[in-house]
């Protein structure tokens, strides 16, 4: 009786797992065969892999396909391969694709109400609620203090390398700056996390660590989001929505009893709460409240700090292996701060080389490797007979398309000048910070952070190679942001 249940039990799982894998089959759309139970991403599942290289093999399976039918264990999924498609999935026709398909549990967790994973006309109102934030005028109010910790990045680095040979894992230095920065302006306070105990930095490498828990985590709510509620597993452990809660409430009502104001998004937000307050909100309007602050205070922490450190850390790694970039970064630094005396927000604008670096480190390194949306109307893929249903699952393979020769000659190569045409960033085939109406809401921001940190490193700062560079780098297959195994090790030694 007990072997009868549980070979039943198996069938039925076996049943289920496999279920819908003759959809692409029916469609006629071309795809490599699934596996029980992992579908086309056993590689990610089992850690082998990080996505990028997953969905980068499947990519070049199909080099005459403009897209492709998998499956992410048991969810159909069209990789797409065509820019111009991807240009109508995200763009034209964005409104049968709004959302990510991200599974929360708001009740459980009030800080994942934030705009990466909200949908519909929620999502729609809070990023217009949200965009006046990152507006070019905004931004700039907020370049003193973006400065300032650019200040203590130079001071930090300064203090690591006394009496040492110079060798430095510069992803942990880039992710303090980052996260001072992204902690003064998101969340009002210095989070000095170039100090050695700062406690934000702490709660950013909980987050981001790449344990096996944290990947597992992340897995299950993705592929079994069911099995994530009735386990009653948290995205992100308790400790760490009690801390940024807390935190973000008690600032706002230090502010509104002192009346203190700063330039930063904090204060913005706390603006829209007061305008909230006292205007009659549409019934699917988010409206703001302290915990809706707190839940998007953290998600640019979440979605600001790693993103850039991760860039930056590879720009360092790529200046390392390129010194001829570097010297033409350093002459450029330099005609500039003479030209401005100060590092002023308009001299960091005026380093147009620097922006290459960026985009070419993001091009070979770029930080999301895929971007997801999921189908909410049924779409005709224009060009074709077919049509996708609700709920299929659409995946833009963002580290296949940087890498193939079609659209980025001599891939492999670390070439800045690519990017000299501005063309080539309207090409939909180059997408470090997505695309359409739900593109990277922070993109100017991170340029102009990131661009301010290199400035000033390159310019006390001359960046080799040490024993310790990996190349090339390997990715660490737990991770959501692209991260290499073991960090990014570089010498920095200062200039005279
Ligand atoms: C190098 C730095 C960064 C990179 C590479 C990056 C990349 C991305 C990408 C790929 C997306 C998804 C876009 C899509 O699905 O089309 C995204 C979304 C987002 N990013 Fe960034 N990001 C960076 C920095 C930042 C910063 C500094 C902030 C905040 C201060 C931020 C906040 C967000 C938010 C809130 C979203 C969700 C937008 C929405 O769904 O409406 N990001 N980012």
């Amino acid at each position: 009786m007990i072997l009868f249940l549980v070979a039943a039990l198996c069938f039925l799982f076996y049943a289920y797992s496999t279920w819908t894998f003759s959809y692409w089959r029916k469609k006629k759309v071309k795809g490599p065969p699934p596996i029980p139970l992992f579908g086309n991403i056993k590689d990610i599942v089992l850690f082998k892999s990080f996505p990028g290289e997953c969905h980068q093999k499947i990519y070049r399976q199909y080099p005459e396909e403009r897209y492709v039918g998998i499956y992410q264990l048991r969810t159909p999924t069209l990789l797409l391969r065509d820019p111009d498609l991807i240009k109508h999935v995200f763009v034209k026709d964005f409104e049968h694709f709004v959302d990510r398909g991200f599974h929360t549990n708001e009740e459980r967790e009030p800080l994942t109400a934030h705009l990466v994973s909200l949908e519909g006309s929620r999502w729609r109102n809070l990023r217009a609620k949200l965009t006046p934030a990152f507006s070019s005028g905004k931004i700039k109010n907020m370049f003193p203090l973006m400065s300032q910790c650019s200040d203590n990045l130079v001071s930090f680095i300064k203090d690591q390398l006394k009496g040492d040979k110079g060798d430095l894992e510069v992803r942990e230095v880039t992710a303090r700056f980052t996260t001072d920065v992204i902690g003064t302006v998101a969340f009002g306070l210095q989070f000095d996390a170039m100090s050695g105990d700062s406690v934000f930095r702490e709660m950013g490498k909980k987050i981001t660590q790449p344990t096996l828990s944290n990947a597992m985590g992340r897995a299950t709510r993705a592929f079994f989001p069911w099995l994530f509620d009735a386990l009653q597993m948290r995205t992100f452990p308790l400790e760490i929505h009690t801390f940024f809660t807390k935190f973000v409430k008690e600032t706002i009502d230090y502010r509104q009893a002192s009346g203190e104001k700063r330039a930063d998004f904090l204060q913005l937000m706390i603006q829209l709460k007061n305008m909230d307050a006292t205007l009659s909100q549409a019934e699917d309007s988010l409206v703001f409240t302290d915990s809706v602050i707190a839940a998007q205070a953290f998600v640019f922490f979440l979605a600001g700090f790693e993103t850039s450190a991760t860039t930056l850390s590879f720009c360092l790694y790529e200046l390392a292996l390129n010194p001829s970039c570097q010297e033409q970064a350093f002459r450029e630094i330099s005609t500039v701060r003479a030209k401005h005396e100060t590092l002023s927000y308009e001299a960091v604008n005026e380093m147009t080389y620097l922006e290459l670096l960026l985009e070419e480190t993001m091009r070979k390194h770029p930080p999301v490797a895929n971007l997801s949306r999921v189908c909410n109307k049924a779409y005709a893929i224009p060009g074709s007979d077919l049509t996708i249903d609700p709920g299929v699952a659409i995946v833009v393979p963002v580290h296949a398309l940087h890498h193939d020769p079609i659209n980025f000659p001599d891939p492999e190569r670390f070439i800045p000048e690519r990017f000299s045409n501005k063309d080539r960033l309207k090409n939909h085939s180059y997408l470090p910070f997505g695309e359409g109406p739900r593109h990277c809401i922070g993109m100017r921001f991170a340029m102009l952070e990131m661009k301010l940190a290199l400035s000033q490193i390159l310019w006390h700062y001359k960046v080799t190679q040490c024993p310790k560079t990996a190349i090339p780098l390997k990715i660490d297959p737990k991770t959501f942001i692209t991260t290499p195994v073991g960090g990014v090790w570089v010498n920095l030694s200062l200039r005279n």
